[in-house]
């Protein structure tokens, strides 16, 4: 898929991973709405990527991701604005095991949402022309520690429904592309948060393991992360797909035993 002229949504959009690929998607003459429940991020962000790409490419609608209805209405409202979806990315999320049922809402459920409102506008079951969807999961999914049991198992979460919906998207003919991006560890706010009792709880005491993972495994920054967003979005081979990015093997694929049948 080529990029230039397609209109796209990006969940948590304003600041860390999805701002850096807001401003590729940008950079590659896209539209974009950012769908982010930080207002003062989300209109910052806006301002300062307007100056750069000039106006009228960027929206921005404060919305949390949990509230379905709120969701719906900014999926809405950016065909509203744009005329038609083509790349829909279910980037937000949070590190909070101590409110690990608020973690489950955005970073699962939000992430179903996302993907069924994007197949609605997309989808040919619906009429639509096609397009394709990306949902964040993480290493965390593939090399889990012992102090992050709920985000691990939303991580897990995402990446097989993201799986089951791209074997349906296949069998209904919908024309569209679903694929799971895992990064390692990135250098943006969600990371400083394994080191706060708010968001680690009882696990927090475990904070210097984190330390030393990091410095073992290394700590990416957000626009390597974008450059393994936008193959996703191009590579129109790829349907399925379990995208992992880290320091040591940057940018490669989850490969699993073929289903015996
Ligand atoms: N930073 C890291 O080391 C890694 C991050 N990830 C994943 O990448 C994604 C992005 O994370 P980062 O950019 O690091 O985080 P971040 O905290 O820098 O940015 C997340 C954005 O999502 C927004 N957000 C959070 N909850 C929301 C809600 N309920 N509704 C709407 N917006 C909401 C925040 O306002 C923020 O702008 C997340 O899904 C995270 O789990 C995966 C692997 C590693
Ligand atoms: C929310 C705080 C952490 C979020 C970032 C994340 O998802 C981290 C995952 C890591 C947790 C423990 C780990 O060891 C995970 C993997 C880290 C990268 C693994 C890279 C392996 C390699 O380079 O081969």
């Amino acid at each position: 898929m080529a990029v230039n002229g397609k209109v796209a949504l990006v969940t948590g959009g304003a600041q860390g991973i999805g701002r850096a690929v807001v401003r590729t998607l940008l950079q590659n003459s896209a539209k974009v709405t950012v769908v982010d429940m930080n207002k003062d991020s989300g209109e910052g962000s806006k301002t300062e990527l307007d100056k750069e790409f000039g106006e009228g490419n960027l929206a921005f609608i404060q919305c949390d991701v949990r509230d379905g209805a709120a969701l719906r209405d900014a999926f809405q409202k950016t065909v509203d604005k744009f005329g038609h979806l083509d790349i829909v990315i279910n980037n937000a999320g949070i590190n909070n095991e101590k409110n690990w049922e608020k973690m489950i809402e955005v970073n699962l459920t939000s992430v179903i949402k996302g993907t069924y409102l994007a197949l609605e506008h997309m989808s040919k079951e619906h009429g639509k022309q096609g397009g394709t969807i990306i949902n964040v999961s993480s290493m965390a999914a593939f090399l889990h520690s012992p102090h992050q049991p709920v985000y691990t198992a939303t991580k897990h979460g995402v990446i097989g429904f993201t799986r089951v919906m791209a074997d349906a998207s296949i069998r209904g003919d919908y024309g569209v592309r679903i694929n799971a991006l895992c990064p390692g560890f990135v250098d943006t706010p969600l990371l400083q948060s394994v080191e706060l009792e708010d968001n680690m709880g009882k696990f927090v005491k475990f904070k210097d393991d984190f330390k030393h993972s990091m410095n073992k495994f290394g700590v990416l920054q957000p626009s390597f992360i974008a450059e393994g967003m936008m193959r996703l979005v191009t590579d129109s081979g790829l349907n399925g797909a379990v995208m992992k990015i880290t320091c040591s093997k940057g940018i490669h694929f989850h490969t699993y035993e073929p289903m015996s049948v």
